[in-house]
């Protein structure tokens, strides 16, 4: 099932053209985006919920155009900078989150306890942990159970235990149904995907499960498959 589909993306910022002619799709399980700083990947993840203005191309989600009304409860976001309030706790931020949204308060626990965060409901999210402070950002996605997660960078500044917990925790997120789009510049998280994205200035350059990717350029990991490909890009790019 494509789950989001990319036809012609071009987006210009700050004058230059950021995505130039992306064609891409989606599909459900855990989709990594992966890619260096400064790529394009929060540019793209913005395409796709549709807050970027776009020059040209297409974006769909869920068979309808990104960013129109009826994706509105049926796609999460969770961007890079955090929008808790610290001074409220865990329950008290979702329970506002989900009045904002029209939501019934029991939206707030279920997606309390989804996130593992039940015996912190009470806690001042201010005094919470970066990986709790990350977590909480996610239940806020994840309230109203949208059909598709899109996580901006989430596991950043994580130590690799608390990184490795939350990756299982999109796998079981996905695996409930919820299709999860989530960037990082870190390559060892890819082997958690389903399926991967490998970005570089703006471009794909692969698609395709973890195993055919390494599988294509001959490589053990992720990280030397990107670089093998990047060579190759820029040898091509050089004849
Ligand atoms: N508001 C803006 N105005 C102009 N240029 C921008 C703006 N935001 C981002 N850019 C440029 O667009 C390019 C892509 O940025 P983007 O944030 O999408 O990359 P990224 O891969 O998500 O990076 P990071 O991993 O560091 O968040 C960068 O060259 C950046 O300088």
């Amino acid at each position: 099932m494509t789950i989001v589909e990319l036809a012609g993306l071009r987006v210009v910022r700050g004058g230059r053209a950021v995505l130039d002619g992306l064609d891409l799709s989606v599909g459900a399980g855990v989709t990594g985006l992966l890619g260096p700083s400064g790529c394009g990947k929060s540019t793209l993840l913005r395409s796709v919920v549709g807050v970027q203005r776009i020059a040209a191309g297409t974006v769909t989600v869920l068979g309808e155009p990104a960013g129109s009304p009826p994706l509105r409860d049926r796609v999460g976001y969770q961007t890079q900078s955090s929008s808790v309030y610290d001074d409220l706790t865990v329950l008290e931020n979702l329970r506002f989150f989900a009045r904002v949204l029209g939501l019934p308060p029991a939206a707030a626990d279920s997606t309390v306890a989804a996130v593992d965060l039940g015996s912190h409901r009470d806690a001042v999210v201010g005094r919470l942990s970066g990986g709790q402070r990350s977590r909480v950002g996610l239940a806020v996605a994840l309230l109203g159970n949208p059909e598709l997660l899109v996580l901006d960078e989430p596991t950043v500044g994580l130590d690799p235990v608390l990184r490795r917990d939350l990756w299982a925790l999109f796998n079981r997120i996905a695996e409930a149904g919820t299709a999860v789009l989530v960037s990082s510049h870190v390559m060892d998280e890819a082997e958690r995907c389903d399926g991967l994205l490998l970005m570089r200035e703006g471009r794909i350059i692969a698609q395709g499960t973890p195993v055919e990717i390494k599988a294509r350029q001959g490589a053990a990991d992720i990280e030397t498959a990107f670089l093998a490909l990047v060579e190759g890009v820029d040898r091509d790019g050089a004849a």
